[in-house]
């Protein structure tokens, strides 16, 4: 079958050519990587034709030996790189190389700064591809058949805003691309720095990197007429990285394997590489990145693993293999346990499929907890980018929750810096004497937190509280309810317990203070009866005059705001007001005469603790008339 195509011009994605402008300023210092992306990309091709050989054989024809040559010519300044992979047609030429599919490429751009050392940082982070060829190249021609096609197509660009298609000759399998050199670039028509380049980044490549042999001649031969056929030698280990030994694998090939796989040039944090056997058979190798991805927070985000089966390559990002909360696992995963025509939906259901995620679970979790115990910088490196997405771990994970919140970190008053680094081990390991809680306050920033007058108790007593302020904060607290037999107890909610540590004296004197302000409760209620459930004295504050608490069993006001926010109809219940008749305004509001001006003080204590816990006024412009009003009385007015 001929498939008739003529001539074309096209034009790049206009994305492609803010890209391509980008590469070629921000990473001219690093020209090597274009080979690394080309023989990354071949690789690929090569993985692609095996998996799409398993349901028809005869794809791989005559030419059943997957691999990659990498040609050069100094004369003519090129180097070529030829797969026999699967191949493209014209219109995978179309989509592949005139556009960027990947999904955050506008935000990326968007990111640019246009101070080059950063932006080639950020660029690092992204994985660049094929573009990456006209660092190099002024001229990039791809010639390739796809597999099981008889008409071979011809892509040519010089990268400055057009492509163009045209028919090819080309009688075997797979893509050919040819780099024509800039004149600044022609190093690289060069057998021993191509040979270096592939050592260094290529060498984990699973299938054989071919060059040709003595391309060099060597004395005696030179004068000798006639030509040898090429013979060809292969340069790199060409064997599936996982597969070896770890003792035999530097880091510096974990490193380049994980560029490989994730597309993220930053290197990872820490790995784990592992051969299990017994009842489930499969080598896994897990990574943890060292930069969030900026899509970190986006449920939807490509995750997954690469999973192979018996070696063969079966698909990018399959997602079964790690729970949700542990979406920022790269990595690779390769089981005889699975059969080779595995789809998507077999591995929904398959039970070995969730054996494996239950090893694969623990086997993250290990390696953070030792990362946490052996080093603990490196992991609040970790818990930087990724504290926040673990946080979703007790309530996604019943079984692994203790393990989990040994991992978590949070603020406290202990130290009171927005940055987490208590461990609720530390917490625990801090408790006073007679304390059975571990007390936390969840606020809408780190300073609404810190500054919450529901801390003013412990503080005085000397005991911490841990800061909350993250989104996730009152979700997660929510899904876990005790660590180490202690049961955590929000500082802002319910009547407030401090058990033991509160001495008879404290208790005699509290129900002392309540007995003789029963009436003021009451005049307080009776102005309030609208907005709060009921009014109380309180035995949090020490230095405010009033707070708001939440009820046992209402839902947290950092909570109710988020849902708000997302629109989310939320259950209605009215706060609790704690008033602290040993403040001088509430001795002062108890002397009150005129109910009126009573009335409108007790508003103003009202609106004031709401805004104490962050939290927003129904109507701003009643508080700041009333409030007005009282600082005129004060000035004489
Ligand atoms: N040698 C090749 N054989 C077959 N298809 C190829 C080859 N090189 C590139 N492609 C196709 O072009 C697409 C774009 O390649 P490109 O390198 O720009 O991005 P990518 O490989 O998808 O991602 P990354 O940016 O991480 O490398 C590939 O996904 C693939 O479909």
């Amino acid at each position: 079958m001929t498939t008739e195509i003529t001539k074309e011009t096209m034009g790049f994605q206009t994305e492609v050519k803010q890209l391509l402008h980008l590469m070629i300023h921000s990473l001219y210092s690093h020209p090597e990587i274009f080979l690394r992306e080309l023989i990354s990309n071949a690789s690929d091709a090569a993985d692609k034709l095996r998996y799409a050989a398993l349901s028809d054989s005869t794809l791989l024809g005559s030419d059943p030996n997957l691999e990659i040559r990498v040609g050069f010519d100094e004369d003519n300044r090129t180097v070529t790189i030829t797969d026999n992979g699967i191949g493209m047609d014209r219109d995978d030429m179309i989509a592949n190389l005139g556009t960027i599919a990947k999904s955050g490429t506008s935000e990326f751009l968007k990111n640019m700064t246009g101070d080059q050392q950063k932006d080639s940082q950020l660029i690092g982070k992204f994985g660049v591809g094929f573009y990456s060829a006209f660092i190099v190249a002024d001229k990039v021609r791809v010639e390739s058949l796809k597999a099981g096609e008889t008409q071979a197509v011809s892509w040519e660009s010089d990268g400055s805003g057009e492509f163009t298609i045209e028919p090819a000759e080309k009688s075997t399998r797979g893509t050919r691309i040819t780099l024509f050199l800039k004149d600044d670039q022609k190093k690289f028509a060069n057998g021993w720095e191509l040979r270096s380049i592939i050592r260094k980044y290529s060498d984990h490549i699973s299938i054989p990197i071919l060059m040709e042999k003595n391309e060099m001649p060597s004395e005696d031969e030179e004068n000798k007429d006639e030509k040898k056929a090429p013979e060809w030698e292969t340069v790199n280990t060409a064997k599936a990285l996982w597969t070896r030994s770890r003792s035999d694998i530097s880091d510096d090939e974990y490193k380049e394997f994980y560029h490989h796989i994730s597309h993220d040039y930053s290197d990872p944090l820490k790995w784990s590489h592992n051969a299990v056997e017994g009842k489930l058979e499969y080598t896994s190798l897990l990574y943890i990145p060292s930069k969030a991805p900026m899509d970190l927070y986006n449920r939807e985000m490509d995750r997954g693993l690469k999973l192979f089966v018996q070696r063969v390559f079966i698909m990018d990002k399959a997602e079964e293999f790690l729970p949700l909360y542990l979406r920022f696992i790269k990595g690779v995963l390769d089981t005889n346990d699975l059969s080779l025509n595995v789809s998507r939906e077999i591995l929904q259901k398959d039970p070995q499929v969730d054996s494996m995620r239950t090893a694969l679970t623990k086997r993250v979790l290990d390696m953070l907890s030792k990362m946490a115990k052996n080093d603990p910088e490196q992991y609040q490196s970790f818990w930087k980018e990724f504290g926040q997405v673990l946080k979703e771990g007790p309530g996604e994970d019943f079984a692994n929750r203790e393990k989990i919140a040994k991992l978590l970190r949070f603020s406290s008053t202990e130290d009171a810096k927005s940055e987490q680094t208590v461990s609720l081990e530390d917490y625990v390991s801090r408790m006073q004497e007679g304390q059975d809680k571990i007390y936390y306050v969840a606020a809408e920033s780190f300073n609404a937190a810190k500054s919450s007058p529901h801390l003013e108790v412990f503080r005085k007593k000397g005991i911490e509280v841990l800061l909350m302020c993250d989104r996730i904060d009152e979700w997660l607290m929510a899904h876990l309810n005790e660590f180490d037999g202690k049961q955590f107890e929000d500082v802002a909610r319910g009547d407030l317990d401090l058990g033991k540590m509160d001495s008879e004296e404290d208790k005699k004197a509290h129900e002392e203070v309540e007995k003789k302000s029963e009436d003021l409760v009451k005049r307080v209620q009776d102005v309030l009866s609208e907005q709060v459930e009921s009014v109380r004295v309180t035995h949090r504050l020490t230095e405010s005059p009033a707070c708001l608490v939440v009820g046992a069993n209402d839902m947290g006001a950092q909570m109710r705001r988020i849902m708000e926010a997302a629109g989310q109809a939320v259950p209605d219940s009215k706060p609790i007001f704690e008033i602290n008749p040993e403040h001088p305004l509430i001795t002062r509001l108890d002397q009150e005469q005129d109910e009126d001006r009573f009335a409108e003080l007790t508003k103003v204590l009202l609106d004031q603790a709401r805004l104490a816990e962050g939290g927003q006024l129904d109507d701003p412009g009643a508080y700041v008339q009333r409030l007005n009003k009282l600082l005129m009385e004060l000035s004489g007015n």
